[in-house]
């Protein structure tokens, strides 16, 4: 069970710490279980925390097994009150409320070292942790937890993991700490199949191990590569419109893509079946795995990874060292930056480097080698993480989405290649290809939004006049656009309150691909060219226990910064206000016949200024709700150019 977390201060301890205590207490032999947990920040504080928390799990999952609790997360299941029926048992309130002592003290604990008021006590490993830099330091590999005796109902291990930093060594972000992760793993443990999730990300049902076993093992002939839960969050406001994207995407198109191939990799809450990321293809017969494909070349130097390996690959019997202590010599050894220097780690074995969607392009590398992969949706959920609630986060998420899919579709990696050359179907090809030009919309989104302005500024025409007949095409395909998405709200269940949140600010999606998806279509041409690199920017989490509080309307929730990332948007919104003070006025000159702007464009250009409300009402408002006067200048300067730039209508 593998928890990547990057930055103690954008994902605060405790989430990690929730996360990780939701996996100690899954329903599996315990002896057969570990958890690693990588730091990429390298912080003190997280290690100090995941301590403490260790001491608390001796108490938390022994009072989940016992009361057979659902949520193993703390944090969620005492954001709610114990249903206290007639049902529970003697002696449950006491240990509940001792626990729930014990959780607070916890807290308080780690808020305290976060807010540096207790001195984190690492008397016996302080050499390790003086003067780190999170750029630039060594491995530091600590084992938390160690279940000495092979009970199975004890507490997983838990072993801590800070792989080395180099600056002048590309540590590949996600897609490397996962990698360091299944070497450490595989000489420590080496379990045939591995669960990673986000730090964020919690069990939310205890029984996922056994299901995802269930369609691991036991068939005939394995196919699937890996089992995907779908990615769901817990603090969904009701009837909120994003959360209609992600049950059409969890309803209509995960379960036809299982129809292909299955579902895409989703980067967290999901089991892997750790041979194929050491290569192995789906039609490989175990004689094709000649020690010559074994070899340092392929994974590296270090004869325990090789030996560990081969038992994956050759399905031997997992020797397992008695003590976790002896393997650690061997686990500083492959956590070493240099380790992945001439061999095929990042590109044939484990985690493939090139994208900031690293799971995208993972999973489309396992399916190109001929496997498929599974859907699994049990009720309740099987992880729920927190959605973004501040649109900031949420554009850094989406424009770093869109640039590393565009990265992926403009490589080697390209899907078309993977089909005509290697077992990705054709199918499954054009649902990689579906989801790899998302961003790509922007560029016609922009256009469609300058279209009204453009008329109304130059006094030209792009739609049919009123009188025309032809307007009721133009008219139709927008009704049955709305109703369309009235039917498939009230299709899975959601009330037309949802879809009226869905017409009013399902524009939303519009703002995000102007801002997000089009600077993601930037940075990727800007890598293209040579101009610039991409960087994974990990997003800002938050722990809100419970959504009631959260009344909040999205337009309060719109901040703004300095970032060039609202330029477009604000500019488009300055052209608008200008084309309809202009046609309103009738400042241009009326061109010949019944050829200039007329009502349709009018409607169109309110329809924008409509769907960037937020953007309105940020021009106006004060502190991070208000655009910053440095954007706005901006913006101004570039609407000027554009209106300089639209031809001029002379009355002839
Ligand atoms: O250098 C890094 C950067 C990030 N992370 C971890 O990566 C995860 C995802 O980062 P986050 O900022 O939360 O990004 P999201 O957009 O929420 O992540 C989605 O998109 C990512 C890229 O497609 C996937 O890797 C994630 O699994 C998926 O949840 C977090 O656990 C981070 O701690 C690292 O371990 N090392
Ligand atoms: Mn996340």
């Amino acid at each position: 069970m593998f928890v990547t977390t990057a930055d103690a201060k954008l994902e605060p301890p405790i989430i990690t710490v929730n996360t990780v205590l939701s996996l100690l207490a899954v329903d599996y032999p315990t002896h057969k279980l570990a958890c690693y947990v990588s730091d990429d920040g390298c912080s003190p504080l997280t290690l100090y925390s995941l301590v403490e928390a260790s001491k608390f799990a001796k108490l938390w999952v022994p009072f989940c097994k016992k009361y057979h609790v659902q949520v193993r997360a703390p944090f969620r299941y005492f954001s709610d009150n114990p249903i206290l029926s007639s049902y529970s048992p003697s002696g449950f309130l006491q240990e509940w409320t001792k626990m729930k002592d014990e959780y607070e003290k916890l807290c308080q604990k780690i808020e305290d070292a976060v807010q540096n008021l207790a001195p984190l006590d690492f008397s016996r490993d302080n050499v390790d942790f003086a003067h780190i830099d999170s750029r630039n330091h060594p491995t530091i590999i600590k084992v938390i937890w160690e279940t000495k005796e092979r009970i199975s109902n004890g507490l997983p291990h838990l072993v801590y993991v800070a792989r080395e930093k180099r600056p002048n060594h590309s540590h590949h972000y996600k897609a490397g700490a996962m990698n360091a992760l299944t070497r450490i793993s595989g000489v420590m443990t080496n379990a045939p199949f591995m669960l990673n999730v986000d730090c964020d990300m919690y069990a939310n049902n205890p029984k996922i191990v056994l299901h995802a076993m269930c369609l691991l093992l036991g068939f005939k002939q394995e196919k699937g590569a890996f089992v995907q839960f779908p990615q769901m969050f817990y603090n969904i406001l009701k009837d909120d419109p994003c959360e209609s994207k992600v049950v059409e995407a969890v309803k209509k198109i995960w379960p036809g893509l299982a129809g292909i191939q299955g579902p895409f990799y989703a980067g967290t809450g999901c089991f892997h079946r750790r041979k194929v990321f050491y290569g192995s293809s789906l039609t490989d017969n175990e004689g094709n795995l000649t020690s010559e494909r074994l070899n340092k070349g392929c994974f590296g130097n270090s004869p325990e990874l090789i030996r560990s390996a081969t038992q994956i690959l050759l399905e031997e019997n997992i020797d397992q060292p008695d003590d976790l202590s002896c393997a650690v010599d061997a686990a500083y050894h492959v956590a070493h930056s240099e380790f992945e220097h001439d061999t095929l780690w990042g590109k044939k074995v484990g985690w493939v480097y090139g994208s900031v969607t690293e799971d995208v392009l993972t999973g489309m590398k396992i399916h190109a080698r001929g496997w498929k992969s599974i859907i699994c949706m049990p009720e309740p959920p099987g992880f729920l993480g927190a959605a973004p609630s501040i649109t900031h986060v949420m554009l850094i998420q989406r424009k770093r989405g869109i640039t590393g899919l565009l990265e992926i579709l403009f490589s080697k990696n390209c899907p078309i290649f993977a089909t005509l050359y290697a077992k990705l179907e054709f199918r499954q090809c054009l649902a990689y290809l579906w989801i790899l030009i998302w961003g790509l919309h922007s560029i016609p989104d922009l256009c469609y939004a300058l279209l009204p302005a453009y008329c109304l500024i130059t006094n030209s025409h792009f739609l049919p006049k009123v009188q025309e007949p032809a307007l009721i095409i133009f008219a139709a395909v927008f009704l049955i656009k709305h109703l369309n998405t009235l039917h498939s709200n009230l299709d899975s269940g959601r009330s037309i309150r949802a879809w009226w949140n869905q017409l009013t600010v399902g524009p939303w999606s519009k703002i995000l691909s102007l801002t997000a998806s089009l600077f993601g279509v930037i940075t990727v041409v800007f890598k293209l060219l040579g101009i610039s690199e991409v960087t994974f920017e990990v997003t800002q989490k938050e722990q809100n226990s419970s959504s009631s509080d959260q009344e909040a309307t999205y337009d309060a929730r719109f901040t703004f910064d300095e970032s060039p990332i609202f330029v477009p948007a604000t500019a488009l919104l300055f052209l608008h206000f200008t084309a309809l003070v202009t046609a309103a006025l009738g400042l241009q000159p009326p061109a010949h016949g019944v050829n200039g702007a007329g009502l349709g464009e009018m409607m169109c250009s309110v329809w924008v200024v409509l769907c960037f409300w937020p953007f309105v009402k940020g021009l106006f408002g004060e502190g991070k709700y208000g655009i910053p006067m440095a954007t706005i200048v901006k913006s101004a300067v570039l609407a000027l150019l554009f209106m300089h730039f639209c031809p001029k209508n002379t009355t002839s």
